[in-house]
């Protein structure tokens, strides 16, 4: 069950030198909850989750972490205060996967001592990966690099963790897998902000859908109310009007 609010953004606003890609976005994640950002290409999906991590500074507005402004917090810090990143599939590709894992161990120092998944305990989530465990991660396969980049949030342990798409590319059972671990972080009480281009997957896995055009957030729905009405899904996602 959603609780408190984790994330909050306000007034959020910027872009990439001169050119303005995001025009004061509000949104809020609450524990527990999955909210899955959707919209066509290009309308600033990606620009905000990296906003929101760090990776990019906004011109305007305040990103709240578990009620604290971070927006001036670098990105590298954030983990610490309970905010994982997924983008890309991110791995040391010469390390080993237990290896990249460890890694993830060592910075966290939760400030608020909550314990940690061990290295043991975050492969056992993921056989395919527990069998490569000792193989450089550069010979893993796109789904099992996805896997290992989620296996790093297990050990994190993040109030929030935000997720640029993953399920591009990869084999419908291996998304599912992904989406299965989502729901058990959500039921641990992790709030998740997941960009995804399909809205059937995101329909599976998000209690919100926040749909985007030209940097702002036109429509927001429940799964829900988009089953009941079939047609809206398919004109936000298309870059309709509709609301
Ligand atoms: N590094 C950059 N420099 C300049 N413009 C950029 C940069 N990255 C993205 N943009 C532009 O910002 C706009 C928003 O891009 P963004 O990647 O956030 O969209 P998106 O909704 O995630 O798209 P997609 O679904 O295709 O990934 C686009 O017009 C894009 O061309």
């Amino acid at each position: 069950m959603a609780g408190d609010i984790v994330l909050q953004t306000t007034g959020l606003s910027g872009g990439y030198g001169s050119i303005q890609v995001l025009f004061g976005i509000d949104l809020t994640v609450r524990r527990g909850e999955t909210v899955a950002l959707c919209g066509p290409n290009g309308v600033g999906k990606s620009t905000l989750v990296r906003m929101i991590s760090g990776l990019s500074r906004p011109s305007a507005g305040t990103v709240f972490l578990n009620g604290l402004d971070v927006t001036g917090v670098p990105g590298a810090r954030r983990p610490r205060l309970g905010m994982s990143t997924v983008i890309g599939q991110q791995a040391f590709g010469s390390l080993s996967v237990r290896d990249n894992l460890r890694m993830h161990t060592y910075p966290v120092n939760r400030t608020d001592e909550k314990p940690t998944t061990s290295v043991d305990g975050a492969l056992a989530v993921f056989p395919r990966l527990r069998a490569r465990a000792d193989q450089p991660a550069s010979t893993l396969s796109g789904g099992e690099r996805q896997m290992l980049v989620l296996a790093k949030t297990l050990i994190q342990r993040p109030d929030v963790l935000l997720i640029d798409e993953f399920s591009l590319g990869l084999a419908p059972v291996v998304v599912g897998g992904l989406l299965e671990l989502i729901r058990r972080l959500a039921t641990a009480g992790v709030g998740t902000l997941l960009i995804e281009q399909s809205v059937n997957v995101a329909m599976s896995v998000a209690d919100r859908l926040l749909f985007m055009e030209h940097g702002t957030i036109i429509a927001e729905h429940t799964p829900a109310e988009l089953r009941e009405s079939p047609d809206l899904a398919r004109r936000l996602v298309l870059g309709g009007h509709a609301s």
